[in-house]
């Protein structure tokens, strides 16, 4: 049954309005959209041509209330290629329902792009990882999913995509080939691994009992985001990276001392953005060598 309380706060008609407020302001026209994680808004530096729009002007967008998320969207070029950054995202600890965490994703979708890649900074959980890897995100676990906090509950609208969308190819294969060839080009490889994100809500950290449950799982890292904005992309048929610093290592032992903060996080962040920048820049500029899109769950297609 569809009820107020159930249906999406963001229609279709929401993410068209949106769409049509930005395409009016804005000659670029992005086949690529990256989200940029917590302390990583410098990835934008390399970005040529900027047109910058703040959140807060932007009809429908929800705006940045955590530190070391700016709140823009930047459009631009990189080595050619036009692209559109989120210099800061949206959690669900914000207050925000996960249907206006991944608003964005679908402005995205409306607006021509194909394929996003989604960065955060996360914990490690895997002993082999060390403070400032890049983790290669293989898979997900989304463990407020399984509680019910699912961006995707609720009327399904057709236009986006199917009711019962596979997760199970949700970071696209040959994605995650060409950047592990970009980081093997680079001289990266020692400090690039792939691995499993774990979603929690945050806003606290994790208890050590928390911790040893989601190393049990198969977690190798958690973070409070980026599986809401996977699922709606992947939902809507765009290509997905994602790609996450390993910010600190979370403790899985009672007697390790160290307390992790978001300071600390963000200073992490900053010192490796310019290593995450680097891939980024040869990700974007060699992407599109990789052609196929997975569209199968995706009946509205493209740009309107
Ligand atoms: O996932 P991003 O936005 O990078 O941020 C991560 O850093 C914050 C905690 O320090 C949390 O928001 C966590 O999710
Ligand atoms: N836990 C959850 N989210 C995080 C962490 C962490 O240890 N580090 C950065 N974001």
């Amino acid at each position: 049954m569809h009820t107020e309380e159930n249906s999406c706060c963001c229609s279709f008609d929401d993410c068209k309005l949106t769409t049509e407020w930005l395409l009016s302001r804005t000659r670029h026209r992005p086949k690529i959209a990256i989200v940029c994680g917590s302390g990583l808004g410098l990835l934008t530096d390399s970005v040529s041509n900027k047109q910058t729009f703040r959140y807060e002007d932007i009809p429908n967008f929800p705006v940045s209330t955590v530190p070391g998320h700016e709140g823009s969207l930047v459009f631009g070029q990189i080595k050619g290629k036009s692209c559109v950054f989120m210099q800061g995202r949206f959690h669900l600890y914000e207050g925000y329902s996960l249907c206006k965490v991944t608003f964005p994703v679908r402005i995205f979708k409306l607006m021509g792009v194909e394929t996003i890649a989604v960065t955060n900074a996360s914990g490690g959980l895997c002993q082999d990882f060390k403070v400032g890897d890049i983790m290669v995100i293989k898979d997900h676990i989304n463990l407020p999913g399984f509680a019910g906090q699912h961006p995707l509950c609720g009327p399904n609208d057709e236009r986006f995509g199917i009711r019962f969308p596979c997760m199970s190819d949700a970071y696209s294969k040959d994605l995650r080939k060409l950047v592990l060839d970009i980081t093997a080009e680079l001289g990266y490889s020692n400090f690039v691994h792939e691995g499993v994100y774990c979603m929690v809500s945050g806003p606290n950290f994790e208890t050590i009992a928390e911790a040893r449950m989601l190393h049990i799982l198969g977690s190798d890292s958690v973070g409070m985001s980026t599986v809401p904005e996977v699922t709606v992309a992947k939902h809507c048929g765009l290509r997905v990276l994602g790609l996450s610093l390993i910010t600190n290592k979370v403790s899985l032992d009672y007697s390790h001392e160290e307390k992790v903060n978001h300071e600390e996080v963000l200073q992490i962040s900053k010192m490796r953005a310019e290593m995450l920048k680097n891939v980024l820049v040869t990700f974007i500029a060699r992407s599109h060598q990789v052609e196929t899109i997975n569209n199968s769950n995706c009946i509205y297609s493209n740009a309107m």
